[in-house]
Formats: structure tokens, sequence, C-alpha cells
């Protein structure tokens, strides 16, 4: 029977009788029982129903099997991880966590009874962890001096590859192929779900720095190992799947292990500053005193900087890196037996009650950064920033002003001292989630606007004070810039007005980065669009709008910060509040 438009009201009331089979199941089958087949089956059996032009003569029979096949599907690869673990001597009580399948989150772990304070729920061997060291690809990881993140993304290729045979097979089956990250979406949807965020041009770079990766380092070796390595798990779309695994569940575990995959505690779901849940190591036997958390976090450091290139939302997830997916050493609150080295644990730092979900924290992270390492976002996020890169701020300037002004004023802005955050090649500047600009910002626009004969004079000033600009420098320029006692730069209230325009002209340009669309379009978009099946969509849309909403706080600011400024007023003393380090 052909699909008619008479058919498609059959559709409908096959999805909405398919809703109610749902609602069934969750009763029946608890939490995972009807979510787990929302995405499956809710949109896959009306779809196919018109796709292949005719019904099953008992939608709800087939609904039922096929739930039945994907909740006994996973409830089978539960089982299996959870023998899995067993036998490798992971260590959790079966009465105080659950796994179950949640079509937002996938797996989430939820308290089965209430959880104190201190209890550990969870001891992970550090010996079962997949590691460079563990690996059985670790001998070819060693010859080939394969570091860091590169190292554990060749282990998890090369255990893939041996499917059954792998000491973590277990493990592997209930891993996803890969993480919805940016960095495996195609150059089209980066193109198309990023362009103006301030994740586009890091997500561009990232694909390229992967795809050389791969080429200068796993590539020659399947010439040189070809008996032992199967080139179809080692492609450039495998080392890009390892990589998202990597970036949203890799802890980092020791000195001598370094990151790795941590079976059980990489189950646990985020929420940013809420978690209940907190992942603890102690260093292990074979290692020197030095600090675990500072060693390994620099070569993390090391290998993310040179992936991100100075990016400005990596250098917010670094600034923010000792917590969330990696160790903290707690001694106080760790149970951990003062000895028992070799064990991983996962400690409840608050109370739960039975029923809700137990969340670890990936650290403290605004949706750029979430999306970026994660593949998801958050509705409302404090940590929210968005940046104004310095080119940006020098196309503002061009169009006001001549080559000459600005280049003289931007140096003299430097000799004062001042920098914007990143690195000489691409400088930005900050703007917080309630829409302050940082305020490097401010003063560089101030120098920028300021009269020729009051720059002049400023300049002299500070070219006599000649070396003692830290101490005579600052005081001339609050002398000079700010005679507006009402500014406060604690506040950054009460700005000129000019410095106002500026920044609402900033906030224009910054705004047209995001394409035709207005915000209030992506949020009607937004409203149509379902995290489920569209996830990619969803979460570009998310990090969009918040994006955009800073930037009309920004332009809030501008509008309500203006005064015209009062000369007569006694100054004020303008107190740096960040110094260059370099
Ligand atoms: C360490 S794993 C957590 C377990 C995972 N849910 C699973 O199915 O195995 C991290 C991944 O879980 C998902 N996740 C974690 N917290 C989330 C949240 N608050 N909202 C949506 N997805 C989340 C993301 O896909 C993330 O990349």
């Amino acid at each position: 029977m052909r699909v008619c438009e008479h058919d498609s009201l059959r559709v409908r009331k096959w999805k909405s009788e398919l809703l109610a089979f749902l609602a069934e199941t969750k009763r029946h089958c608890g939490i995972g029982g009807g979510n787990l087949c929302n995405s499956e089956t809710l949109y896959a059996a009306p779809a196919m129903a018109s796709r292949y032009g005719y019904y099953l003569p008992s939608p709800l029979i087939f609904i039922e099997n096929r739930t039945r096949s994907v909740y006994f599907c996973l409830h089978r690869r539960l089982r299996a991880l959870k023998h899995w673990m067993k036998s490798k001597g992971f260590q959790w009580s079966d009465d105080a966590l659950g796994f179950v399948e949640t079509p937002e989150e996938g797996i989430a772990v939820r308290a089965l009874r209430e959880l104190k304070e201190g209890e550990v729920v969870a001891k992970m061997p550090k010996e079962a962890c997949l590691t460079t060291k563990t690996s059985g690809a670790r001998e070819i990881i060693e010859e080939a001096g394969l570091d860091g993140h590169l190292g554990l993304a060749f282990a998890i290729m090369y255990e893939r590859s041996l499917a059954g045979d792998s000491p973590w097979a277990g493990y592997l089956q209930l891993l996803p192929d890969q993480e919805c990250v940016p960095i495996v979406w195609t150059l089209h949807e980066v193109n198309h779900l990023l362009c103006g965020t301030e994740l586009h041009q890091t997500v561009q770079e990232d694909k390229t720095l992967i795809y050389e990766d791969w080429k200068e380092n796993i590539l020659p070796l399947l010439d040189l190992a070809p008996s032992k390595l199967n080139p179809k798990f080692f492609g450039i779309e495998q080392y890009f799947a390892a990589k998202s695994l990597i970036s949203s569940r890799s802890f980092e575990i020791d000195d001598y292990h370094g990151f790795g995959m941590v079976p059980l505690a990489d189950l646990f779901n985020h929420k940013t500053g809420a978690e209940d849940v907190h992942f603890t190591a102690m260093p292990s036997n074979d290692e020197s005193d030095t600090d675990v958390d500072d060693c390994n976090n620099e070569e993390g450091i090391v290998e993310e900087e040179a992936l991100a290139q100075n990016s400005s939302i990596y250098m917010s997830e670094l600034n923010t890196a000792n917590i969330g997916n990696r160790i903290v050493i707690d001694s106080e609150s760790s149970s951990v037996s003062e000895d028992d080295t070799s064990m991983l644990e996962m400690i409840m730092i608050k109370d739960v009650s039975s029923g809700t979900e137990v969340f670890n924290t990936y650290g403290l992270l605004g949706n750029a950064a979430l999306l970026h390492r994660y593949g998801f976002t958050e509705q409302d996020n404090s940590y929210d920033i968005i940046n104004i890169d310095m080119k940006l701020v020098l196309q503002w300037c061009s169009s006001m002003f001549s080559d000459r002004h600005s280049r003289a004023r931007v140096s003299f802005w430097r000799r004062l001292d001042y920098s914007a955050c990143g690195s000489q090649n691409s400088e930005y500047f900050e703007i917080s989630f309630d829409g302050e600009p940082q305020i490097e910002l401010l003063i560089l626009l101030h120098i920028m606007l300021l009269p020729d004969d009051a720059y002049h004079k400023l300049d002299l000033s500070v070219s006599i004070a000649g070396n003692c600009v830290e101490s005579s420098g600052t005081t001339l320029l609050n002398d000079n810039i700010f005679p507006n006692k009402a500014f406060n730069t604690s506040k950054k209230s009460m700005l000129p007005k000019n410095v106002c325009d500026a920044l609402l002209s900033l906030a224009d340009m910054r705004e047209s980065l995001y394409g035709l669309k207005s915000i209030e379009e992506d949020i009607e978009a937004l409203g149509r669009c379902s995290l489920v099946r569209e996830k990619k969509l969803y979460n570009s849309l998310v990090l969009r709008i918040n994006e955009r909403k800073i930037l009309r706080k920004l332009r809030n600011y501008a509008s309500q910060s203006f005064k015209t400024p009062n000369h007569s007023s006694p100054r004020k003393k303008l107190k740096r509040t960040t110094k260059r380090t370099s």
C-alpha cells in the first residue's frame, strides 16, 4: 500500500500510539526503558513507513518488538560491561549505583539508595584503565615516540582493531563510535552551524592540525608494521573518532600512566558547578614525589595548546582544568587506603537522594568549551563569555582614524604595559557573561579617542618618565584619560560617550559575524529543534544565542554607562587590574 494523504494521518496516529507506548514502557521498565527507544523507534518507525510506503500490519507489535530488542540490547551490553568490570577488579555497589540510558545525555548514573557525602561509590584499578602503558600497543607507541593524546588515540584504535581479543573488549563494546564534538562534524557543518561563534575558527584549525598529526605520525606506522596493524582501524576517520572519545571521556590518571580511559568513572555526566561526586587518585608507587596534577597538567597543556593555537576557548578551559575529568588529590576526604595507590576512586562530595542522577563536573566551563570538548551545551551557563578580537578593534579604528593614528595609539597603549588576552598573533578582549568589557579594551578605546593635544601631552609625559612607566605612567594615564571621578575601574561605570559609542560599534561588528539571521530567528529555530534528533543544530543554536545575549548585555552596558565627562571634578587614580606577565 502506497503512502497517500490519508496515510499520513495514520503515520500521525502511529506516532501518538508510539508515545503512549513509550510512556507505558517507562512506567514498567523504569527510567531507561521508555527513553532509550525514543530516538531510535519513535522517529524511525513513521519515517520507515513513509520511506517504504507500507505499514506493518500491527505497528504496536513492531514497536514493542523493536523497543524490547533495543532495550535488551543495551541491557545486554551494560551487563557485559559490568561483568567485564567485576572480572578486572572494579568495585562498586549494585545497590548504590544504577546505569540508565537517557535520550539527552546517553548513559547516566543514578543513585539507587541514599548516598552520603564522603562515601566511596566506585573504585577503579589503574591497571585496568586503557592507557599507553597498559595497551598492547605500548611497544609500538614507545618506539614511535607517540606522546600524550596521540599515543592514547593510537592505543584506542589498536585495542578496537583487536575486537573481541582486546583485554578491553567488554569496555569498548559500550563506547560510542565517536562523540558528537565539532571536530567530527563535516567542514560544511562547522562553517554553517558555528559561523560567528567562538568555536568557528578553533574547530577549523583543530581539524587541520588533527589531520596533520595523523598524516605525520600514524600513517607511516601502517607501512612500518603492516603485519601487526590493519589499516581499516587506523584511518583518518578512526583517528578523529578516537580523539573525540579522548576529549570527552579521558582522565588524567597519574604521572606514570598519563591520560587514559577510565571505565566506570566515564559513565558520570556533567553538571556545571553542582557536582555530587569527585574523581580522585593517589600517585602510583612507580612515581617520584612530584605533584601528579602539575606534571600531567603540563603535558596536557602543551598538547592542547598546540592543538588550539592559543584559542581563547582553550585558554579558558585550561584555566579551569584542575577540576572535571582530572585528578583531585584530596587526602582529607579520601578514604583510599593510604598505601593503595593502585586504585582510582569516585567519592561523594554531597548527599544524594535515591533515584536522582549522580553528576561529576568536567570543570567550570562556558558553552563553547563544553561543546568543543564534550559535544553538549547548557541553556543558562553563567561561565559563557564572548571575545572581541583585536583585529575587529583595529578594523573599527581604521573606519574612524588614519592607519598612522591607530598604529601610534596602539603602540602607546602597549608601551604603558597593557595587553589583550592570547598571543600577539591572536589577541582578543573578553566580554564577561554580564556584558562587561575587559578593562584593557576600555583603556585602548580611551587612548584611541583622545584628542591629539591631550594625547601628545600624555605621550610626552610618559617619555619623560622613561623607564618609570610602571610607577608614574599609570598615574599620568589616569590623570589624563580618566578625569571623571565617577569612573570606577572595578565597576567600569560612567564612561565617556565616545567610548560607549565605540563599544556599541564593536558590538554591531561582532554581531555581524553571525550572518544574516537575527537572534530572534535563532531563538525561534531553537524552539523548533529537537535535542535528540538534531544534536548539532540544537547545541550550536544554544551557543550562538547565548553569545548574542552577551552582546545584547554589552550594548545595555554601553548605553547605561554613558556620562558626559566633567573635567572640573576631582580626579581619581586608576588602579591596574591586570599586569602583563611577559
Ligand atoms: C564522560 S561521558 C559521560 C557518559 C556518557 N553519557 C555515556 O553515554 O557514556 C561524557 C559524554 O556524556 C554526555 N554528557 C555528559 N554530561 C552531559 C550533560 N549535562 N548534558 C548532555 N550530555 C552530557 C556528552 O555526550 C559527553 O561527551
